[in-house]
């Protein structure tokens, strides 16, 4: 035991002892300090300044009432979050779930991953997340307008254009963020900066619809590269089919590989010529369906009930784009047994750490999340850039920053893996990478 696996046990018993029951908020501990080790061997002085005990503890976190009144009168109550994690090295960012399982263990582990995936974007902006246990699965757009008025009531007070500056997640898309943003307006007036995932009418970036699913494609083309290698011919499994997963289909598709697989909650659909993304873009995000609708559509395209990683088919790649955990430990043998050489993770810490462990027993290349998914919030930044210059760019010039940020994440996340002598651990690289920037900013500002 050195000194800084003592000092991280520490820390992460103090968590634990605090937080016992935050079990999502406990793993993504977990994943971050098993690879953060060396650099704490080599540098002491963030054991001795306690920066780690720091780090893991949100500077602010918000929970409030959402009093909301449903179609037939009846009066709803939810439960409103936002954690402001981490402001170091920016106002903070990150994105508002509406979901059920929404709680707050759930809201600090998007936020603490989100802190180093920002750090990575090389952009300045700090780490927060939100949400909501409101599902707007089966309500009439009235019904969540009313609700997201309801919820921007008073997270209006907590955020701003240099405060901190939230988007989509699971559960909120353009609909949420037009109903969340035109109620900020209403209560503080005009702030473009203060939401992202905007309208293009009202200071929306073109390009960040697609930014998370094409930023997903262009880190795996990345990281593809680095062993020679590219996505022409490769036979692809994609979980989910909401923003991340569509635009990820797309991409994946331009870029010569087959799609086999799109999936929601209820179960998922097979189609050995490739998944069409615009047939799932307009069942899931025009329709508000299930993704059973598609096999109605498409003829060659399957639907079987239950999960996507339950199902046996040669592939090579996987990229997880629904939520966390979604493959567990006994989906990544079998993942490994279907000849998958590559995970690339779309959804935030899809994998559970027993998965992780599979993918390393079987040299199973992993893009991690904080590194893989970072292009949503990066073209976020840039929705901000635009805001405050009052000008709008094109798709290509979004598309082509894009580009050369996830290009640039997985070039860091494999220097800083390199410079630790980690081979190919990507998710110690990402998290290397994107912590000392964060790191620096904090010993540089004192004890914060
Ligand atoms: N929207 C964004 O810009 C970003 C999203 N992410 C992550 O990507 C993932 C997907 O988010 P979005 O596509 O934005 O959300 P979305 O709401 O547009 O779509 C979510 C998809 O996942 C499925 N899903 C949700 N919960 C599930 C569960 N328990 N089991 C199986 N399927 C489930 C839904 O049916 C839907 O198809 C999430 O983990 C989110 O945190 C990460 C970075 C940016
Ligand atoms: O665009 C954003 O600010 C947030 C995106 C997000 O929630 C994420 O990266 O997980």
């Amino acid at each position: 035991m050195s000194a800084a696996t003592d000092y991280l046990e520490q820390v992460r018993a103090d968590i634990a002892k605090r937080d016992p029951n935050q079990t999502e908020f406990l793993e993504a501990i977990d994943n971050f300090f098993k690879t953060i080790v060396p650099v704490l061997e080599k540098h002491p002085e963030y054991i001795k300044t306690n920066l780690l005990g720091r780090i893991t503890e949100p500077e602010r976190g918000i929970q409030f009432r959402v009093p909301w009144v449903n179609d037939n009168g009846d009066v709803q109550v939810n439960r409103g979050f936002r954690v402001q994690f981490n402001g170091a090295i920016g106002p903070y960012k990150g994105g508002l779930r509406f979901h059920p399982t929404v709680n707050l263990s759930i809201v600090k582990f998007l936020g603490f991953e989100q802190v180093f995936k920002n750090s990575l974007t090389g952009l300045p902006i700090g780490g927060g997340k939100g949400g909501s246990d409101f599902n707007p699965k089966g309500k009439s757009d009235a019904e969540v307008m009313r609700f997201c008025q309801s919820f921007m009531t008073e997270l209006q007070r907590h955020i701003g254009p240099d405060l901190d500056v939230p988007a989509g997640d699971i559960g909120v898309g353009g609909r949420e963020i037009g109903f969340l943003y035109g109620q900020y307006r209403r209560l503080k007036g005009y702030q473009a900066g203060v939401l992202t995932g905007k309208g293009l009418s009202f200071g929306g970036s073109l390009a960040r619809t697609e930014a998370t699913g094409f930023g997903l494609l262009y880190y795996t083309e990345a990281l593809l590269a680095a062993d020679n290698d590219d996505l022409n011919g490769k036979k692809i499994k994609v979980s989910g089919a909401g923003n991340v997963a569509i635009y990820a289909i797309q991409k994946a598709t331009e870029l010569g590989a087959t799609v086999l697989t799109a999936s929601d909650s209820n179960g998922f659909v097979y189609d050995p010529n490739g998944i069409d993304y615009k047939v799932v873009q307009q069942i899931k995000e025009v329709e508000r369906g299930r993704i059973s609708d598609y096999a109605k559509r498409v003829e060659t395209a399957e639907y079987h009930e239950g999960s996507v990683w339950d199902f046996d088919v040669d592939y090579d790649i996987a990229l997880p784009c629904a939520t966390q955990n979604e493959i567990t430990g006994e989906r990544a043998e079998r993942l490994a047994k279907n000849g998958a050489k590559v995970v690339a993770s779309g959804a935030n810490m899809p994998s559970t750490p027993e998965a992780v462990a599979s993918y390393k027993k079987h040299n199973i290349l992993l893009g991690p999340a904080k590194a893989a998914n970072a292009g949503g919030v990066a073209v976020s930044a840039l929705e901000m850039s635009q805001n405050s210059e009052r000008l709008g760019w094109t798709f290509e010039e979004v598309d082509n920053r894009l580009k050369k940020i996830m290009q640039n994440i997985f070039a860091e996340s494999k220097a800083a893996a390199d410079e630790y002598d980690l081979g190919k651990d990507y998710l110690a690289g990402a998290n290397i990478a994107g912590f000392n920037k964060v790191a620096d900013a904090m010993m540089a500002q004192g004890i914060i």
